[in-house]
């Protein structure tokens, strides 16, 4: 495994690269570029800065996270071709730098959705937790407004204020689109992508809707074992692959993570992996946890064995941490604790590889 973390670029995360650079066994540094608009071509003057600037602090780029899809696709409406041609030139670019793999969701208006962005834990940290009964009550606009108000100032992917304006015209847009559209969406999107990504070599790893049920009416086709294995087969291709999210696909109690690794990871089918713990708190409630798996409901021990015995060679990040030891930021992307997870991931994987030499 390669391991990789997140970051936001130099405008719009405190922590450094010299920082990152400093976390032992960090090799890869997981980017993107936010300031060209969704839907647009992503320049090779900006891709080269941003992989310039993370080759001089030591490290390299090779995942982006994410180039995201335009709701055009999504809805599946006739101005989608367009986008898609924008996104293959995209993909072109990106295999010009070096990028080996894609992240990307397929979630209707919103990235992932948290009640709350700074729960107090009883250790003093603090964490993002969902609450289901809150979603049920409340509407998208205002779940748009308390995640603004929350963030500390910053952007949270997927909730760009300028696009969440115009939430109630994009509802309405989505209003007859259901999980079977969505799919068809999906796949007339991948079937024209992936004969490129197989030219340039680079895999598109799709990431599981998170939390993986439908909220606000909207459908969710990334939530599940079927829901996986459907879209691998939309196009039987390696670069057609998946972005295991531990916590996203872990907060469902009923979805067996260590298994699902198994087999899409046993299938080549995982090219990264997003590794970090969850706890259930009952009806659908869910919060953050450390990534110690004493301290969640998810067995991390079992997530990396699963890995390991799959001979999974892929990049791997922390994905979410807690805010700890005072830090302030973006949430869930603090460094402290993204670091805390990392030692322990490579610590579980060092005592896996080296008794399964024994
Ligand atoms: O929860 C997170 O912060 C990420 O895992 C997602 O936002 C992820 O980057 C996107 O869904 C992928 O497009
Ligand atoms: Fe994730």
């Amino acid at each position: 495994m390669q391991m990789t973390f997140r970051w936001f670029g130099p405008d719009d995360d405190k922590i450094t690269l010299g920082q990152v650079r400093q976390i032992p066994g960090v090799e890869g540094v997981v980017g993107a570029l936010y300031d060209v608009p969704v839907g647009e071509v992503w320049p090779k003057a900006k891709i080269a800065q941003l992989k310039a600037q993370i080759e001089e602090a030591g490290m390299s780029l090779e995942v982006i996270e994410s180039v995201n899809i335009h709701d055009d696709i999504k809805i599946g409406l006739p101005s989608r071709d367009a986008y898609i041609e924008n996104y293959k030139e995209t993909i072109r670019n990106l295999s010009e730098f070096g990028i080996k793999v894609i992240c990307y969701n397929f979630m209707p208006v919103f990235d992932w959705v948290r009640t709350e962005l700074a729960r107090t834990l009883p250790d003093g940290s603090t964490t993002m937790a969902y609450d289901q009964s809150i979603v049920d009550t409340m509407d998208p606009e205002g779940m748009a407004a308390s995640v603004e108000g929350d963030s500390n100032g910053y952007v949270m992917p997927g909730w760009e204020p300028e696009r969440m304006k115009g939430l109630k015209a994009l509802f309405a847009q989505y209003a007859d689109v259901d999980e079977k559209k969505l799919s068809d969406n999906l796949r007339y999107f991948l079937e024209a992508i992936i004969p490129t990504c197989e030219k340039y070599d680079i895999k598109m790893a799709i990431h599981p809707d998170d939390p993986p049920r439908p909220i606000f009416g909207l459908p969710r086709i990334v939530k599940n074992f079927d829901d996986l294995k459907a879209i691998v087969e939309m196009v039987d291709s390696p670069h057609n692959a998946l972005t295991l999210c531990t916590g996203s696909l872990g907060e469902n109690p009923e979805n067996d993570v260590p298994a699902l690794i198994r087999y899409f990871a046993g299938r080549d089918r995982v090219p990264f992996a997003h590794v970090r713990n969850i706890k259930h708190l009952g009806n659908d409630n869910f919060e953050e946890a450390a990534h110690l798996s004493e301290m969640g409901s998810l067995d991390i021990y079992e997530i990396m064995k699963a890995f390991h015995d799959v001979g999974f060679d892929g990049y791997i990040r922390p994905d979410h941490g807690r805010m700890i030891w005072g830090e302030t930021g973006r949430p869930g992307y603090g460094l402290y604790d993204r670091a805390l997870g990392i030692a322990y991931l490579n610590g579980l994987w060092e005592a896996i590889d080296k008794a399964s030499r024994a």
